[in-house]
């Protein structure tokens, strides 16, 4: 495992050695001193939900961000896809901002697929912008449910899955338009604990044939662990990073079991301390059987 001491150094203004712009490619991902302050019309008080949050993320990276309920994780995955704007700092994928459209793929908790429509027209949905024809689109979508495993179900429809093979179908849409970035959020924490591992080797399986960046919001430590090649760990109030972890893990993880790896073993036992003494410090007093918060 290797650690960053500080979170990611974030170089704003790359310059050559003669003052101009350094001639690189840009990161696949980029944030860079973003803040975000919701004010609400309410008159409550406004909060700061994220706070001079950088983050450089290179191609073909699978990334979770990791951290305690309410440190911004969501607010920062929707300004990826171009759904919120940063009060402050910017956003860029590929070196432009995000705009919600077939560059970027999202999955959500909930399936979000309209149960009027088949699940082939589900997949097909996610298309729509692409410019394909009707029938380029109706090949697209059948080769993806093919790699979820899904061809048998491609004129049936929602109601007739099973939540894991909802999920797979949710997963099928996000691909197939071949996002640049995909980007998901807490994807399988509404399944049960062994759809969801199965789920798991299936993005792997899937990831590490098509690669891209994955950014992957997730509550579990092992998940972020299994999948992921950094892990950004988070702090709340306000929402900061407060760690970026590599994962030194061998690939491909989907056919091997990690978790009995000494690699895995240290780097979940780290990560549960560091969110542990997190949710301690903001807890109250008494909560958790205890009113001593460790300094
Ligand atoms: N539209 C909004 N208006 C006001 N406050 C908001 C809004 N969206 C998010 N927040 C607040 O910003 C903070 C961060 O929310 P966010 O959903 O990003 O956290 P999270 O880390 O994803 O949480 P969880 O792990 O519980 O899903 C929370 O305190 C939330 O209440």
């Amino acid at each position: 495992m290797t650690r960053d001491a500080e979170p990611v150094a974030y170089d704003a203004r790359p310059e050559g050695p003669l003052g101009g712009a350094r001639d690189v490619a840009p990161p696949a991902l980029r944030v860079a001193g973003v803040s975000k302050t919701f004010r609400p019309r309410d008159g409550r008080d406004p909060f700061t939900a994220l706070s001079d949050v950088s983050l450089d993320v290179s191609d073909n990276t699978f990334v979770s961000i990791l951290g305690p309920s309410g440190c911004g994780k969501t607010t920062l995955l929707r300004m990826m896809n171009g759904l919120l704007a940063p009060d402050n700092g910017e956003v860029l994928l590929g070196g432009k901002p995000p705009r919600p459209g077939p560059d970027v793929g999202f999955v959500f908790q909930s399936f979000r697929l309209l149960p009027w429509r088949t699940i082939r027209g589900n997949v097909e949905l996610g298309l729509e912008e692409t410019g394909l024809s009707r029938a380029e689109r109706r090949e697209r979508a059948l080769r993806y449910l093919a790699l979820v495993g899904l061809s048998r179900f491609a004129e049936s429809y929602p109601h007739e899955l099973s939540g894991g093979m909802k999920q797979r179908v949710a997963l099928a849409r996000a691909l197939a338009p071949e996002p640049s970035v995909l980007l998901m959020d807490e994807p399988f924490a509404s399944l049960d604990a062994q759809t969801r591992e199965l789920m798991q080797m299936e993005l792997l399986r899937l990831w590490e044939r098509r690669r891209g960046v994955v950014v992957f919001v997730t509550h579990s430590v092992d998940e972020a662990i299994v999948l992921s090649d950094r892990i950004v760990l988070m702090r709340s109030h306000p929402g900061r990073i407060a760690e970026v972890l590599d994962v030194d893990l061998p690939r491909p993880r989907w056919d091997t079991d990690v978790h009995t790896r000494r690699e895995f073993v240290e780097l979940r036992h780290y990560l549960w301390e560091q969110i542990k003494a997190m949710v301690l410090a903001s807890a109250e007093p008494g909560l958790f059987g205890s009113g001593d918060a460790p300094g």
